[in-house]
């Protein structure tokens, strides 16, 4: 367990991540909030979509080598909050971010940020596996040779296979095609082709959509592993919230706004971040409460 201190993992409102608590929020900072150094954090951010705003004042702190989940109902925007970590959001011309998010104190929409660097920095798993169509090999053969001249490509190839925790499973089929995999060892390749790059967070969004329990149970055991023995930091988008629970250090909760301007297409809102097991055991906010009761979502 994290040490606990009055110091908030807010980024800078101390009562919970949100710039706009819920009225039944303290403005105080939680005496159950761990303190943890950040990687990542967001200050005011809001993303619209065109003229719709997806998700509004997102203040939050995203804990280096820990795993932060984010939670919520269908449609909160989770998913394009995390795009926007590493400026995937870039690539939907509609998306429009505003606010701060910030890399190790730096802005990342900093016009001297290189953006294919803060990619590499900052690695992404999509819900569906997709690896390229070559071989095992060289599907993270060619994301080591992105960043240069390479030498002990092979080993270099068998660190990344082992790192996700797929080695054991291909090291005698190496040059056989990676779409051939079934989504599980398929899933860990791309984990695996995203480790190649030497990236210092992942972003994981709904990793596990497409997986059975067990290859769920591999992937998570590879996650556990990349958090304690390489000490990655990661984010996960989740609707599993027994996985949240299982391997999260913190989770941020986000909800709809019911004062949404248009109820048909609601604003997401982040209600409370905390320590993962604070926030299922003793949640703040209502909305946390009734997400995670399955009262909504
Ligand atoms: N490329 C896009 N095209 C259209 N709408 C978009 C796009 N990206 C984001 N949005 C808007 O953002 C909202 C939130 O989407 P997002 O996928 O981020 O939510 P989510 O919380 O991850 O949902 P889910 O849990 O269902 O995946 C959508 O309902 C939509 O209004």
């Amino acid at each position: 367990m994290p040490s606990f201190n009055s110091e908030s993992v807010a980024a800078s409102s101390p009562s919970g991540l949100n710039a706009a608590p819920p009225a039944s929020a303290s403005s105080r900072p939680r005496s159950d909030s761990p303190v943890w150094s950040s990687l990542l954090t967001t200050h005011r951010v809001r993303i619209w979509h065109g003229r719709h705003l997806v998700v509004r004042d997102v203040n939050l702190a995203i804990p280096r080598e820990r795993i932060t989940a984010l939670i919520g109902p269908s449609g909160c925007g989770k998913s394009t909050l995390l795009r926007a970590f590493n400026r995937l959001t870039d690539l939907t011309p509609l998306l429009r971010v505003e606010g701060t998010i910030q890399l190790e104190g730096r802005d990342i929409h900093d016009p001297t940020i290189r953006v294919d660097e803060l990619r590499r920095r900052v690695g992404m798993i999509f819900p569906q596996p997709q690896p390229f169509s070559k071989s095992i090999f060289e599907n993270v053969a060619w994301a080591i040779r992105l960043k240069g001249p390479v030498e002990h490509l092979e080993e270099k190839v068998e660190i990344a296979l082992r790192r996700a925790r797929l080695w054991d499973e291909v090291k005698d089929k190496l040059q056989s095609p990676a779409q051939a995999l079934p989504p599980g060892p398929s899933q860990r390749l791309c984990l695996a082709r995203a480790l190649a790059v030497e990236p210092e967070a992942l972003l994981l969004d709904e990793p596990c959509a497409s997986l059975d329990p067990g290859a769920t149970a591999q992937l998570e055991e590879a996650l556990m592993d990349l958090k304690f023995k390489d000490g990655m930091t990661m984010v996960i988008v989740t609707h599993n919230l027994a996985q949240a629970k299982r391997i999260s250090d913190l989770t941020a909760c986000l909800a709809l706004d019911d004062a949404s301007p248009d109820p048909t297409r609601p604003t997401g809102l982040l209600v409370e971040a905390a320590a993962t097991e604070t926030i299922f055991t003793t949640p703040r906010d209502p909305r946390t409460e009734a997400y995670i009761t399955g009262r909504v979502g």
